[in-house]
């Protein structure tokens, strides 16, 4: 297990946040199911990434990186019939590639490590046998899935992971028959949702939102396309924290119109009482003296360890709600953000759906645990930098799921930090 020790200080400079590993996902899924060639740039190698790119090679799409440019040709896409389908620790591929595969009508072994295999996947247990596909599972990974997915009505829970309703509007359009989306519970995460859209959009296939879901169209192809990846919201939110908290920070490559739900991190920004501001389509955001705040994270699940930690260090109570699907992430997110503040001096509660996070003017050294998970080591390496004397992470290998970069972009920042042996 690697560790890092963070010198506190303040963080101030330009960067340009890696690619959106949402949209990159989108884009490496779409450009498989094609019958033909489309180029993807730019691509950053996360293991998430790693993990959809390996799983489209398994059904025999042919992927292709040169610097950041990624070529896909899904004319051979289902090809290999009996594939085992690895996501590593990405939910992500998991839920996208289960129902693509079974549209294919491929028998697959999914695997997966770390907390991958105790992440829920009961709702394709549940939609998927009925339309088709035998699924085996002892209830989480390994699963195996055999038999080709029929059109139907697939009803599901909105409130769970949106994942599960990606995955299914990826699988859909290629079946013969147009399908039904039911969603039993009001959707949560829906910007994810709209990404998908979009990007299902990019490559010619159509969806329809109806009031409860959605009516997906049978017979549908997938259309080769160049697409072009922006810069990622979520990861670009722990910069903005650094410059909320004392430094002074101008990100590039972000869209404000951007389909990702975590583009509401600049308002969230802006009410805490940072200055934030944009200049010739770069974002900037600078300290100013922070505020307490209400916050609704239903649709901005990956912003809470840090919008946690900025509340943390802003005057008054903040309470964050509409999270209590962070407990089925890399690691339950609450308690794992809940014991990264408290770890270093901090006041935060959690409840059932959410924390409650009290401000003081100062945070203390100390050490931090990863608990094996990105946003938490991101988080802590923010936090850090308004403790009172180092602070030092274990496990911050977890970033390699999404973000290899993050320390070397700490450190071109300012960051002050020392890779402990
Ligand atoms: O569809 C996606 O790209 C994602 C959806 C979100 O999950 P939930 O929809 O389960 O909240 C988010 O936490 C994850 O990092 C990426
Ligand atoms: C939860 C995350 O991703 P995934 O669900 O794809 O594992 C994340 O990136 O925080």
């Amino acid at each position: 297990m690697s560790s890092v020790t963070v010198t506190p200080g303040r963080l101030e400079g330009t960067l340009t946040p890696p690619p959106s590993k949402s949209a990159a996902h989108r884009a490496i899924l779409g450009a498989a199911l094609c019958k033909g060639i489309s180029t993807i740039s730019p691509i950053a190698l996360s293991d998430d990434i790693t993990a959809t790119l390996e799983a489209i090679r398994s059904l025999g799409a042919v992927a292709t990186l040169k610097g950041d440019a990624l070529t896909v040709d899904g004319s051979h896409t289902f090809s290999r019939r009996d594939v085992t389908i690895d996501c590593m620790e990405s939910g992500s591929t998991l839920r996208f590639l289960i129902p693509v595969a079974a549209a294919g009508g491929v028998s697959a072994e999914f695997v997966g490590r770390g907390r991958l295999p105790e992440r829920p996947i009961g709702i394709y247990l549940d939609c998927l046998p009925p339309c088709g596909v035998q699924c085996t599972t002892q209830g989480g990974l390994p699963l195996h899935i055999q038999g080709k997915l029929q059109p139907g009505v697939f009803s599901l829970p909105g409130d769970v992971s949106s994942q599960f309703i990606t995955g299914l509007l990826y699988a859909l359009p290629l079946l013969e028959e147009e399908s039904r989306i039911v969603l039993t519970t009001p959707l949560q995460s829906a910007g994810y949702v709209d990404m998908t859209i979009h990007t299902l959009a990019q490559f010619g296939i159509a969806v329809e939102q109806l009031p409860d879901g959605y009516r997906i169209p049978g017979g549908q192809q997938y259309q080769p396309n160049n697409i072009q990846v922006e810069a990622d919201w979520s990861q670009a939110a722990f910069f903005l924290a650094a410059g909320a908290l004392g430094g002074d920070i101008t990100l590039e490559g972000l869209l404000p119109l951007s389909a990702q739900g975590d583009r509401e991190a600049a308002h969230l920004f802006t009410r805490y009482g940072a200055l934030v501001s944009w200049s010739q389509g770069k974002l900037s955001c600078r300290s100013k003296f922070l505020c307490h705040q209400e916050i609704d994270a239903s649709d901005i699940p990956d912003l809470v360890p840090i919008l946690a930690v900025t509340a943390a260090l802003a005057s008054g109570e903040t309470r964050i709600s509409g999270a209590a699907r962070l407990r089925i992430k890399e690691s339950d997110r609450l308690a794992t953000t809940q014991a990264l503040i408290t770890a270093l001096g901090g006041h935060c509660r959690q409840f059932h759906d959410g924390l409650v996070i009290r401000g003081i003017p100062a945070l203390s050294g100390g050490q931090v645990d990863g608990a094996g998970d990105h946003r938490i080591v991101m988080a802590a390496a923010i936090a850090a930098l308004r403790a009172s004397s180092p602070v030092t992470i274990l496990g911050t290998e977890s970033v390699n799921k999404s973000y290899p970069a993050f320390f070397e972009d700490f450190k071109t920042l300012g960051g002050q930090i020392q890779f402990n042996p």
